[in-house]
């Protein structure tokens, strides 16, 4: 499979251009096949195209420190490849496709080749906001925000193995994360205001604080959480000192010289924290 964003979205724009134009007013059987075939093209060429077990999931979960969202990148695969840890060495253990307004297809697509790229790495992979496209793609992960489907009928939708993910802005919301049953990780932020959210105004890290009290990493029962919202290399050490010890990022490695460096980086100091 070629590796540009081009390519991305070239079997969908093949099924398209077959179809007769009196037929375009809805998906045909032939567009059914079509975007199944866009997925299962990518899980192809993953090692292991298997699902894993929730328990393997929640294993991966509770041992991951840094986690990645990312829109679509030039020369994809070789960026998953990039970020995502190598074998024994620090780097994204998490991987999420964000980027909003993407077609069905299309992110389908990306979806696809994320998947099968986390499986050759290890990582668990995301989806952002859709229960449809997480479930065609055979995702590790659903992330939703407050004003997404809700956990529990995402759960509904997708069944017992998926994890899902909620993000967090205020004690209030802290507080239902964990003790919703069918949220297995929260996300607390933005700690900093951030371009990549606009208009979402920052918590601080006095709320990180108190998600390292209400949830202390690594605690025996303790519902793992991640930092998000502005953290850079040059922030992380203040996020480090609160107690939390898992960050989501975007900038800090879509936007680097050398995103495979950045990642590395941030991830050797979050694993050294303990
Ligand atoms: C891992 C992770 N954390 C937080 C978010 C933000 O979710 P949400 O508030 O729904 O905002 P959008 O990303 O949908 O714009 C996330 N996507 N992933
Ligand atoms: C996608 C997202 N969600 C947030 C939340 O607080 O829920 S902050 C955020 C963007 C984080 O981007 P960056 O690392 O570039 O600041
Ligand atoms: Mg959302």
């Amino acid at each position: 499979m070629a590796d540009d964003l081009t390519d991305l979205t070239g079997l969908a724009g093949d099924a398209e251009l077959d179809e007769p134009a009196a037929r375009q007013t809805g998906p045909s059987a032939l567009d059914v096949i079509a975007e199944q075939a866009i997925v299962d093209l990518a899980l192809a060429e993953a090692p292991d195209g298997a699902p894993l077990a929730r328990a393997e999931r929640l294993a991966r979960l509770a041992d991951a420190r840094l986690y990645l969202c990312t829109p679509r990148q030039p020369a994809f695969d070789a960026f998953l490849d990039g970020v995502l840890a190598p074998a024994g060495g620090p780097g994204v253990d998490l991987i999420q496709l964000r980027e909003k307004g993407l077609e069905w297809r299309a992110e389908a697509a990306a979806l696809g080749r994320m998947v099968a790229a986390g499986r050759r790495h290890g990582a668990l992979v995301s989806g952002n906001d859709r229960a449809d496209l997480a479930s065609v793609a055979g995702v590790d992960i659903l992330h939703v925000g407050q004003d997404d489907i809700p956990p529990a009928t995402a759960r509904r939708l997708l069944g017992p193995d998926v994890i899902i993910g909620l993000s967090t802005h205020d004690e209030d919301q802290l507080a239902a994360a964990i003790e919703d049953p069918d949220v297995d990780y929260f996300c607390v932020g933005p700690v900093w205001p951030t371009p990549t959210k606009e208009g979402r105004p920052g918590v601080g890290l006095g709320l990180v604080a108190t998600a390292v009290a209400a949830a202390p990493p690594f605690a025996p029962g303790a519902k793992p959480w991640f930092a998000i919202g502005g953290i850079d290399a040059e922030r992380l050490d203040e996020v480090l000192a609160t107690g939390a010890r898992r960050a989501v990022v975007v900038r800090a490695i879509t936007g680097a010289a050398d995103p495979a460096a950045a990642a590395a980086a941030l991830a050797g100091r979050l694993r050294a924290a303990g």
